[in-house]
């Protein structure tokens, strides 16, 4: 063991021990589920090149485990950078929407379990329709949602007639933590080694 001194008999200073009294405990301030598997969508949703709304989507079984993962992007094979990204054009050939895949569509397709049914869904938007089916047809029991920023749209409210009709419940996320941050740098900083 390299560092400082971690014994409860022989603490250098009243900083050592109060270190080694709280090493000996279960960290309180740990990340708790809800809120790990929403900050992986999240976190997920940075992968995506759409300049305008970035989505997220962790499909999580019932122990807990996460199964699959996604975010919205253009079909394997077309070019990011050759696709279009916009929302309006004169011909609706020219936006994104045709072509996009959803994050959910993505989420499913990459599972690494044999089926999802029973599992849990968590998107940092509200599904559309179409995803609303696939969660649906794949056995998903409840959904969990950051924006509802769509809630007008047709695409969103019959996805809510859709989970109404076949039980499927979709909960409004409320994180435990208002932010939480990655703080790559601080990885390297003296607080990471005080147990080495
Ligand atoms: O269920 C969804 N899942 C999903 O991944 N998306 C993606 C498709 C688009 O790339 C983007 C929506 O773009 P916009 O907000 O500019 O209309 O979000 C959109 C929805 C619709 O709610
Ligand atoms: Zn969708």
């Amino acid at each position: 063991m390299s560092g400082k001194q971690i014994s409860n008999f022989s603490p250098a200073d009243d900083g050592d021990r109060v270190r080694s009294e709280t090493a000996c405990r279960k960290r309180e301030d740990y990340l708790e589920w809800p809120d790990y598997f929403m900050a992986v969508a999240v976190l997920t949703a940075q992968r995506s090149k759409d300049p305008n709304t970035q989505v997220g989507a962790c499909i999580v079984n019932p122990e807990n485990k996460i199964v699959g993962i996604g975010y919205n992007g253009m079909p394997i094979g077309c070019s990011d950078d050759l696709m279009p990204w916009g929302k309006t054009a004169p011909n609706e050939l020219d936006t994104k929407y045709p072509y996009v895949c959803h994050a959910e569509l993505n989420a499913f397709v990459n599972k690494n379990s044999a089926d999802v049914k029973g599992c849990r869904i968590y998107v940092t938007l509200f599904p559309c329709n179409e995803c609303a089916k696939l969660i649906i047809q794949a056995g998903i029991k409840e959904v969990v949602f950051v924006s509802d920023k769509n809630h007008d749209k047709s695409e969103v409210k019959a996805a809510k007639r859709l989970f109404d009709l076949t039980g499927i419940t979709y909960t409004k996320f409320t994180p435990k933590r208002r932010q939480l941050v990655v703080d790559f740098e601080s990885l390297n900083s003296d607080n990471q080694k005080q147990f080495d």
